[in-house]
């Protein structure tokens, strides 16, 4: 570890927390089978939860910085893998981990890397790839720093994560090797791949599997592509609940992602989805015999945040699984997860869905910009059931990440009968 990270967050968006233990002026106010099963039942359940879920917002004002102090939580609810979540990637691209340092060949670099998976690049390797960082190929700009589509020599297209300046001292070091060590140890066909990393004086870069179509975001917004379908919003459900279900289920050492969000959700051109950005992802059992998560920073994105977490700094998965929740919603809704500008009942997206959900009118919150079906009105209904339960205040009644893509397979199978 390189230092604080408080460095970090200070240069990130507003709404990221990333903050060191130490008391600090300012602090955080929340603001943040086949299951056609009836939906008095399904509304019956919500309402058990849905007083608790409310509970534990408070609508977002105007400071939403958080400070947290020292932590020390169980890890609980990790679950065997199983080949069904499995979705290791084929690799098709030959790019699979234990080829490729055949792939990138040999190299008289001192420093390379012998941890397994890990790929280090040359300087000159990635001036060829980004044309020397021409501005013509800047692809995005996030809190580690600039994004370029870059070209490896053997024609492989990838994303150059290039960290910013104001990071070049060693503050980024935990920050960019939990990304490289996180990212380059897993493997699965709805996860970003890692090909390898660059640590060149004071350059630190990263480069990933380039994924051409844009984030889940910027298709809610319609700022990419056409309007998302329902179906194909369920689908990328799916898959990011087998990209989480994998990582939490990972090996030994299970992962939390801690940033799922919809800025964080790649698409392909067929509208899968690969879930990126694992800066701060951790893993779960790199602490103390693998049972106890020390966490000494709050992190993640406003919105996202599990309330539990935030209250006892404890990290689970079960954090992961309150951010899906909110992704869900984020999904059938079409709305961010903190929209400001909206009248007070509104503002809390998951608050507004769930009341109107628990009210009998699920449909009411349905994205404007799809049809308000039947179908439509079916699976939103399970879907925000679903999503209630993943962001319960309590995380011992949330459900594992396996069950949520369990339920959602459910969902689907359900959604094309009736559109058959
Ligand atoms: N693997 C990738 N393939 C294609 N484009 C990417 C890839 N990774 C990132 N991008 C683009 O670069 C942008 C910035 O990504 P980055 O992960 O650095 O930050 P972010 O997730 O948007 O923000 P934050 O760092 O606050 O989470 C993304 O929004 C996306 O448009």
């Amino acid at each position: 570890m390189y230092g604080h990270r408080k460095n970090i967050s200070d240069v990130r968006t507003p709404d990221r927390f990333s903050y060191p233990p130490s008391p600090s002026p300012s602090s955080y106010s929340t603001s943040s089978g086949k299951s056609t099963s009836g939906r008095s039942r399904v509304r019956g359940a919500a309402r058990s939860v849905a007083g608790v879920f409310v509970a534990c917002f408070t609508p977002p004002e105007e400071d939403t910085h958080h400070h947290s102090s020292s932590v020390y939580g169980g890890v609980s609810d990790t679950f065997s893998s199983t080949s069904d979540f499995s979705g290791a990637s084929d690799s098709t691209d030959g790019r699979k981990r234990g080829t490729a340092r055949g792939i990138y060949g040999t190299r008289n670099d001192s420093t390379h890397m012998k941890e397994p998976g890990s790929v280090k690049f040359t300087i000159a390797e990635i001036h060829y790839a980004t044309k020397n960082f021409a501005l013509a190929l800047k692809v995005g700009q996030g809190g580690f720093g600039t994004v370029y589509k870059g070209q490896l020599q053997d024609g492989t297209l990838v994303a150059v994560k290039r960290a910013k300046k104001i990071m070049y001292d060693n503050s980024i070091g935990g920050e960019f090797q939990s990304e490289i060590q996180a990212l380059s140890k897993v493997e699965h066909l709805n996860l970003v791949k890692c090909y390898g990393y660059l640590q060149h004086g004071e350059e630190r870069i990263i480069v990933v599997e380039y994924v051409p179509n844009g984030t889940l975001r910027e298709h809610l917004d319609c700022i990419k592509g056409d309007v998302l379908s329902f179906a194909s919003r369920l689908d990328i459900a799916i898959d990011v609940a087998h990209a989480i279900t994998y990582l939490h289920t990972y090996t030994d050492h299970p992962i939390i992602h801690r940033d799922i969000k919809s800025s964080n959700i790649l698409l392909t051109e067929k509208l899968r989805a690969k879930v990126a950005d694992f800066g701060f992802a951790r893993l779960a059992a790199d602490v103390e015999s693998g049972q106890t998560h020390v966490s000494t920073q709050v992190k993640g994105t406003a919105g996202y945040l599990d309330p539990e977490y935030l209250r006892t700094y404890q990290l689970t998965e079960k954090s992961d699984v309150y951010s899906f929740g909110i992704l869900l919603v984020e999904l059938v809704t079409g709305r961010r997860p903190i929209e400001a500008k909206r009248e007070l009942k509104e503002r809390v997206t998951a608050r507004w869905a769930m009341k109107k959900f628990t009210d009998g009118f699920a449909i009411s919150v349905l994205d404007p910009k799809l049809e308000k079906s039947e179908a439509n009105g079916l699976a939103i209904e399970k879907i925000l059931e679903l999503a209630l339960q993943c962001v319960h205040s309590h995380r011992r009644n949330r459900p594992i990440m396996r069950r949520c893509a369990e339920v959602l397979w459910n969902i689907r199978k359900d959604y094309k009968e009736l559109l058959d």
